[in-house]
């Protein structure tokens, strides 16, 4: 089977994306690795694929798929990058647009000066809305990780996060306690793990471990859950830049029942024809 593909990224975080609307796709997790496999395949940390809308009053379904071949509930990169996919592939000519995802429904608008935001919807802290184990909802929990108990707080962007400030993202332990938290037996499907450090009120630096794909250039559910939890803290008032390895993203939240809204670039780097 031959795929048509195009390799997009949100700072950095980077994807391979498919149409499953003019071509058939059905794959399978050993697929999804080999797409995401940088040595043996064209390589990207996570893979999308649009669908047709399954509901009346949306434009699009987008699946994703983490490099693990795992299939996930939200990518805020990815939504960016799902926009402009759309728009260069005249499937659509609407800048604004509603698109289900695994976790609800989204929606990406796509700027004058090319750039998207996303409402990307209201966060959740109940643990068993993450999921995560444990009886009291409160703003910092600990957790027990490599003889150190880290204070981290817990947030749902529709996949789960768990956010500790650090004092430098620089010296953080990332690709120690990364995996640790992530395969955590408090989290039991697993979660994306933010390390950051606060500048000031307006402006943070994040690092992601992503469940599934290791370390990414960005991540921007993490700068979401990331901002959502530095604001719960008392550390941070919205609109907050979030400088990530890759780039920046603008994060504006409202509060608590409101939405969380990303604003970032999404660029497509060039498009290929894979076999299978
Ligand atoms: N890179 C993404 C998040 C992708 C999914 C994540 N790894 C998960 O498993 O939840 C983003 O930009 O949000």
């Amino acid at each position: 089977m031959k795929l048509k593909f195009s390799k997009m990224h949100g700072l950095g975080n980077d994807f391979v994306v498919l149409d499953g609307i003019r071509q058939a796709v059905a794959l399978t997790p050993e697929q999804l690795r080999y797409l995401a496999d940088r040595h043996f395949g064209v390589g990207c940390d996570q893979i999308l694929l649009v669908e047709k809308a399954s509901q009346a009053g949306v434009d699009f379904r987008y699946r994703i798929f983490n490099a693990d071949g795992s299939e996930v509930e939200q990518c805020g990169n990815g939504a960016r990058c799902f926009v402009r996919f759309v728009h260069e592939q005249g499937l659509t000519d609407k800048r604004e647009i509603r698109v289900e995802t695994l976790k609800g429904i989204i929606a990406p608008r796509l700027e004058g000066d090319g750039k998207v935001t996303v409402d990307m919807g209201i966060p959740r802290f109940l643990p068993n809305q993450i999921p995560f184990l444990h009886d009291e909802d409160v703003v910092i929990y600990n957790l027990d990780v490599a003889d150190e108990s880290l204070e981290i707080s817990v947030v749902s962007m529709g996949n789960p996060h768990a956010v500790q400030v650090v004092a430098s993202v620089d010296t953080a332990p990332v690709g120690e306690h990364g995996p640790l938290i992530e395969n955590h037996e408090r989290f039991p499907q697993r979660v994306n793990a933010g390390f950051m450090q606060v500048v000031d009120r307006h402006a943070i630096k994040l690092r992601v471990y992503e469940r599934g794909s290791g370390e990414t250039l960005a991540c921007g559910t993490g700068a979401c859950a990331a901002v959502v939890a530095g604001i719960r803290r008392g550390l941070l008032d919205s609109p907050v830049r979030v400088t990530t390895r890759g780039g920046d993203l603008n994060i504006a939240w409202g509060g608590v029942d409101r939405p969380v809204l990303m604003t970032g670039p999404a660029m497509t780097v060039f498009s290929g024809e894979i076999e299978l």
